[in-house]
């Protein structure tokens, strides 16, 4: 009798493993880099901001898109920032290039998911408001 494991116990095991991996360190992340602590609660806001108005599902898919878009990036960020840390944490001009393209794409991202933020929830919050602010404008 073989102690080996099943073939498809060793997928699920690997698979498992993998969450795991990404779960814990999406955790660390988000507990020890400062940027996660204004993404997560601009992401609970927006979220709440968009279950309150009752957006549509293409104005979800767009939110949600765009907030996965911003959370990627800076974790890839937090990635590269970790790994010069380790690696080379000389300075080094070529290296600090690097880090500040890193950190770019996150304002990219970021400012795509303004956007993104402007273009879903501005026309449904601009119907909540203006009739609560200027009730004769709604007639
Ligand atoms: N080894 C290095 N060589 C050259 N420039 C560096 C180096 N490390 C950091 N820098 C410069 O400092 C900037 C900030 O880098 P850093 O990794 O400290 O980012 P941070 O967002 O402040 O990270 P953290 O808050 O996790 O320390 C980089 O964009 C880069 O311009």
């Amino acid at each position: 009798m073989s102690s080996e494991p099943e073939p498809n116990n060793r997928i699920v095991t690997a698979w498992r493993n993998k969450f795991a991996w990404a779960i814990g360190g999406a955790l660390w992340a988000f507990r020890t880099q400062n940027s996660f602590w204004v993404h997560i609660p601009i992401t609970i806001i927006v979220f709440s901001l968009a279950a309150f108005l009752k957006v549509a599902a293409w104005q979800w898919t767009a939110i949600v898109i765009a907030t996965m878009v911003v959370f990627a990036a800076e974790l890839l960020n937090t990635a590269i920032e970790q790994l010069v840390k380790v690696v080379h944490p000389e300075h080094d001009p070529r290296v600090g290039r690097a880090l500040d393209a890193a950190a770019a794409a996150v304002l990219v991202t970021a400012i795509g998911a303004v956007a993104v933020g402007l273009l879903t929830l501005g026309p449904p919050l601009l119907q909540f408001l203006l009739p609560a602010l200027w009730p004769q404008a709604a007639g």
